[in-house]
């Protein structure tokens, strides 16, 4: 599949806050996590992708294209959920749908019964008697009804309780294997661990990192001890009960008395955060 999304220098300027010299590809039916702190810039640069907030300056290509004279095509291609749904909160469920459904060309009835029957969501229903998370899943029904080439989604999991979530995940990974390119934010680190295939992480408005999640990890390990640190280069000492740990390189030789261990996205995040880490 050729190219889906490319973002090149992509800055967004608020008085207290700026996205700088975003860059990233997704590659074609991988499931992308897109990760950071509260307030590191996710919402932001997703929404300047696609300009509901305008960018200051930076060049994104959807499917090889920009935004100019596309601008329809290409949102036509792409599902994006940021919430629930919180619009005609007094109108039925089946008529949001109906309304939605007239904008793309390629509308799927079919999907969209069947995700409305695994969400469990009654159409007879207004977004008004929705629960928070049945809102998010109502959003997350339209976005996968149209045959979207692209997802892109704000924390789609956040409001889910943990059966739903596995279910999402499982949804991602099916749409992933047909083609479907996906990223999402999120703060629930385990989830990507289940699905994810890349990462891309920012902080304080810039990308620290970015590529496969096995890579990732794999350039880290989490060094444990009690008393007297190791000498070496520790990233984010923290002490919990047991005793201290930090983040160290894979290659870290560890002396006696120090542990080592594996690192997951969440451990790993906590130590550079604390860190300081680029
Ligand atoms: N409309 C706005 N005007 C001014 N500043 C804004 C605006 N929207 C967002 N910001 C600021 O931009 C920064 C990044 O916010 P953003 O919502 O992108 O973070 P986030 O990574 O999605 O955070 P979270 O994980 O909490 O959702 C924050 O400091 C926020 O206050």
């Amino acid at each position: 599949m050729s190219e889906v999304l490319s973002v090149q220098g992509l800055c967004k300027y608020y008085e207290k806050f700026r996205l700088e010299n975003i860059a990233f590809d997704l590659r074609p039916g991988a499931i992308t996590g897109f990760i950071g702190r509260n307030g590191a810039g996710k919402t932001t640069t997703l929404k300047s992708l696609l300009n509901f907030v305008h960018p200051d300056a930076g060049e994104i290509r959807f499917f090889g294209k920009t935004f100019g004279g596309n601008e329809t095509e290409i949102k036509s291609r792409i599902g994006f959920v940021s919430g629930g749904v919180h619009y005609y909160t007094m109108k039925k469920l089946k008529a949001i749908t109906a309304v939605t459904a007239r904008f793309y060309p390629a509308w799927d009835e079919g999907a969209y019964r069947n995700y409305l029957e695994r969400f469990s969501l009654d159409e007879n229903k207004t977004p008004g008697e929705l629960s928070e998370g049945m809102k998010v899943k109502y959003a997350l029904t339209l976005a996968l009804s149209h045959g979207a080439e692209l997802l892109l989604l704000d924390e789609p999991t956040s409001g889910l309780d943990p059966v739903s979530r596995d279910e999402l995940l499982e949804i991602f990974l099916d749409l992933a294997e047909r083609g479907t390119t996906i990223l999402f934010s999120t703060h629930i680190t385990s989830d990507l661990e289940k699905s994810a295939d890349d990462i891309i992480y920012i902080k304080g408005g810039r990308v620290v990192e970015r590529g496969a999640v096995g890579d990732f990890l794999a350039r880290y390990r989490v060094a444990r001890w009690t008393g007297e640190a190791p000498a070496g280069a520790l990233m984010g000492v923290k002490r919990d009960k047991t005793g201290s740990s930090a983040l160290v390189a894979a290659d870290f030789a560890a002396g006696e008395g120090v542990i080592l261990e594996d690192a997951d996205l969440e451990t790993v995040m906590v130590h550079m955060e604390r860190e300081g880490a680029q």
